[in-house]
């Protein structure tokens, strides 16, 4: 089972993250709460080797994955090894606030949703810096991608904070030296083959909460 976040420090490897996105789905398309954690995990690590200046944002991935390891690992953790399970579980025995915050404002369903949208962020950053040219610039690709996905679900403070550490983003040759993968034909080919795995993974997750009008959790 899934273990402590908190003190991780290895070097962020990309393989290592195809990898965990491609264990997430099941033969029937489900997607494994244990392997998406792992991904989390694995893309704060990249975060982490960034800077301080991108620790708030670390901060508040690593709180949600904490969250949905606890239940992976709690008594229930059965009823969370997918994300399908999760949500049936938590419908069912109406553990999720739905219109306003309540009894259950860390419910595995709005935990998720939060790093779900995330991964829309995600997609859309590694699809420009895979189409990106050497002189484009990381911090532009980065906030054009935050504001499509995810600026309309924070409040004004943080979407200043995270547009000002943007700035702080190295640019794309040091970037993709971080990224630990080899010259940029390789990370330009590693992007193309971690994409569909993300995307495919992101619209799985888009239907099912869709299905069930999860998408507006508070
Ligand atoms: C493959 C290598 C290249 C790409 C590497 C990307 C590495 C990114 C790693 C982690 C991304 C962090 C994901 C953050 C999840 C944010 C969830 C969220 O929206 N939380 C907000 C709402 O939560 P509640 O208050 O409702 O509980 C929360 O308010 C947010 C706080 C922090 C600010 C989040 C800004 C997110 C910006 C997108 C990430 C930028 C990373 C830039 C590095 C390339």
């Amino acid at each position: 089972m899934a273990g402590s976040v908190a003190s991780e420090d290895q070097k962020f490897c990309l393989q290592e993250v195809l990898d965990t996105f491609k264990m997430c789905l099941s033969d029937n398309k489900e997607v494994y709460t244990q392997h998406y954690v792992a991904g989390w995990r694995g893309l704060v690590k990249f975060l982490n080797s960034l800077g301080s200046v991108f620790g708030f944002i670390s901060k508040d991935a690593v709180n949600k994955i904490q969250i949905l390891v606890n239940y992976l690992n709690g008594e229930n953790g059965s009823q969370y090894v997918t994300v399908q399970s999760m949500v049936k579980y938590e419908l069912e025995n109406e553990l999720v606030d739905i219109t306003k915050r309540g009894s259950h404002p860390e419910s595995g369903c709005r935990t998720l949703l939060r790093l779900h949208r995330a991964l829309r962020w995600l997609e859309l950053f590694l699809e420009r810096l895979r189409t990106s040219t050497e002189d484009s610039k990381t911090s532009v690709m980065c906030a054009e991608a935050y504001n499509e996905a995810l600026a309309q679900h924070h409040p004004w403070m943080i979407r200043k904070a995270a547009n000002m550490a943007f700035y702080m983003l190295p640019g794309r040759p040091a970037f993709f030296e971080v990224m630990n993968v080899g010259p940029p034909e390789q990370v330009v080919a590693m992007l193309g083959e971690a994409l569909p795995l993300i995307s495919e993974v992101y619209q799985i997750t888009e239907t099912l909460y869709a299905q069930h009008n999860l998408l507006d959790l508070p």
